[in-house]
Parts: C-alpha cells; structure tokens; sequence
C-alpha cells in the first residue's frame, strides 16, 4: 500500500491578473480552486496513474472540509484527523507578469493529534510506501518527519520525503528511500548557486553521504537528475511543450517516480515517469493524467 501525509494541506486559489499591481484593486481574469499540499496532490496523481493510496494528515475548518469533498469526488481514499483550532490553509497561487505564491501558516495540531497519526501509521506494513511531503504548520519541530521515520525504523518501509529545510536534513540519517529537493532547494542547503546538472550531482551525492538513499533533483524546464543508492545517476532534458500550470508538477514528479518504480521497477523508468508526469502536469491546467503521462513519454523516449 502506499499512504501520503500532508501535515498542511491546502486550498490552492489560483488566480491571473494581468498587469498585476500592487497598491491599488486589481481584477482577476481568471480563477481556480483546487485541493493541495504536497502528499494530497501525490495521491490525487497516483489515482489518476490507476493506482490507490491513502491520504493521510490533518484537516480543520471548512476549507478542511471542502479539501475533504474535492478529495472525495476525485475518488481518492483519505483519512484525516480533524483537529479544532485553526483553518486548514488556502494558497495563494498570483500568475501575472511573474508567478508569485502566498502558502499559509496552517492550524494548530496538538500532541494527542500526532498520537492520533502514529495510531494510524501503525497499520503500515513491511513494503508499504510511505510519502511525508510539504510544511508543516510553524507551531510544529523541524524533527516532525525525523520523528515519524524513527518511530517506524523497525519496518520495512520505503519513505519518501519532499520538505526543505531542516525538516528535511533531519531525516537523512534514517535513509529515505527517496527525497526531491528541486535545484534552489538542494543549492540553498549548502549555501550555494547550483548552475548546471553538474553540480546537481555533486550536491546530489552530498545529500546521499548524509543518509538519502536514492536523491532525485528537479529543475523545473530544465529537466531532473536522479542519482541512485546503486550508484546509477540519470540526466534529463525536459519534454517541451507550453507551460500551462506549474502548480504540483513536483508533486506529480514524485507520484510518477513512485508509480514507476513500482510498475517497472526500475530506477530508469521511475525517473522516466517521474519527470513525464511532472512536465505533463506543467502542460495541463490539472494535475496529469495517464493518458497524457504515456503521450509525452512515448514522444520523449529520446530524451532518456
Ligand atoms: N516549464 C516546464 N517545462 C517542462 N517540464 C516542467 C516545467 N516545469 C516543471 N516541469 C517538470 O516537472 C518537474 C518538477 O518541476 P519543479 O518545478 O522542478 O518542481 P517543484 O515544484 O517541486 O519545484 C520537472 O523536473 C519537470 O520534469
Ligand atoms: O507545504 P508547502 O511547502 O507550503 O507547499 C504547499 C503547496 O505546494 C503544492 O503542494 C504544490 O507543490 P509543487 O508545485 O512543489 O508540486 C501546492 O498544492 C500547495 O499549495
């Protein structure tokens, strides 16, 4: 089985103002709402690749509650903890003459809802897959994840964790499977300006001296570079196409890698999946589905 955890998910408003103004009322020409956060759009990909997971995380209010409905009608198995104080979050998502995102701060969630999560992690099995993705509300420590992989070391578990920060470098020493910093994440952990696929690797490898098993780097138009724990590494250029909504395509970069992995099981076509379904969700206004995952990989198949 395979279960997300969104600490924070989202409400993502996604609006296009053209000629964007500060100071004064802008008007938008355009406006959408979808659910989000990391793990939620992980799961929502992996349904659309015809494969199940259940989400897991914490909901509050009544943007938690619309989160729940969108969810529901998607079709995607979700099983969260309601918690009382505070609202689950709506993102802010501005296209105008540049993209600017305003990502909120979340609800409070107590000692006994995290009780309430390890009560459900606990069912996790040996070769389950497990995905710690996005923030966490600011009330919350940076060990959050690093806690969860330790309460659960004596399983056989591949995690995967998409954070930054210290949330993610605490969890290095107990050997994600899997982790996705894209190309400024990974640079601005060693306190540097990653240029080219080069230093990608070079930094890449840095990450996996520190514990990650396998290190997969994406670098938005310019493709991703996955080194891996049996010392394969992997270069792509990005498929090319008009890019429509950039909203969750790492997300979806990580569904299409777990995807992958699991149904051809190999490293090379997770990494193909992963940077297909990544791009194909860039080129839709929606997150990717299969149909257009298999079309641009079956256009692309020079590329890797
Ligand atoms: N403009 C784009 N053109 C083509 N592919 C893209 C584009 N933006 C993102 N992608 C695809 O999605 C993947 C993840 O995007 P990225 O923006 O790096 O993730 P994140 O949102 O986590 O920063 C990239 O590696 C690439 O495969
Ligand atoms: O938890 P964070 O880091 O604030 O990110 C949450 C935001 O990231 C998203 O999950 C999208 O992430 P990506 O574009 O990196 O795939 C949105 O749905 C959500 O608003």
């Amino acid at each position: 089985m395979i279960y997300t955890v969104t600490f924070n998910p989202s409400i993502d408003y996604i609006v296009n103002v053209d000629n964007f103004m500060t100071g004064v009322v802008n008007r938008t020409s355009k406006e959408i709402i979808f659910p989000g956060g990391k793990g939620i759009n992980v799961s929502m990909v992996l349904k659309n690749l015809g494969e199940e997971s259940t989400a897991l995380g914490f909901m509050a209010g009544f943007t938690g509650d619309a989160i729940t409905r969108l969810l529901q009608e998607k079709g995607v198995t979700a099983d969260f903890i309601h918690v009382t104080e505070g609202l689950s979050r709506i993102n802010v998502k501005l296209r105008a003459q540049t993209e600017t995102e305003i990502n909120g701060q979340g609800p409070k969630i107590a000692s006994e809802d995290i009780r309430k999560l390890y009560g459900k992690l606990d069912a996790l099995q040996d070769g389950d897959t497990l995905v710690l993705a996005g923030s966490i509300p600011d009330t919350m420590p940076e060990s959050m994840y690093m806690d969860i992989m330790e309460h659960l070391q004596n399983k056989k578990l591949n995690i995967v964790v998409d954070a930054t920060r210290d949330l993610l470098m605490n969890v290095l020493a107990y050997h994600p499977f899997l982790i996705k910093p894209n190309n400024h994440e990974l640079g601005e952990i060693f306190h540097t300006v990653i240029n080219d696929k080069d230093d990608v690797v070079t930094y890449a490898k840095r990450m996996q001296e520190k514990g990650a098993r396998n290190v997969l780097v994406s670098m938005a138009g310019d493709g991703a570079v996955l080194v891996t724990e049996d010392g394969q590494e992997f270069r792509a250029e990005a498929p090319k196409g008009k890019l429509v909504n950039s909203v969750g395509a790492g997300d979806s970069m990580v569904a299409g890698f777990i995807y992958g992995y699991l149904n051809g099981g190999s490293y090379a076509d997770a990494f193909r999946y992963g940077v297909c379904t990544g791009s194909a969700s860039a080129f839709s206004e929606e997150l990717a589905t299969k149909k257009e995952v298999i079309a641009l990989m079956d256009a692309n198949q020079k590329l890797f």
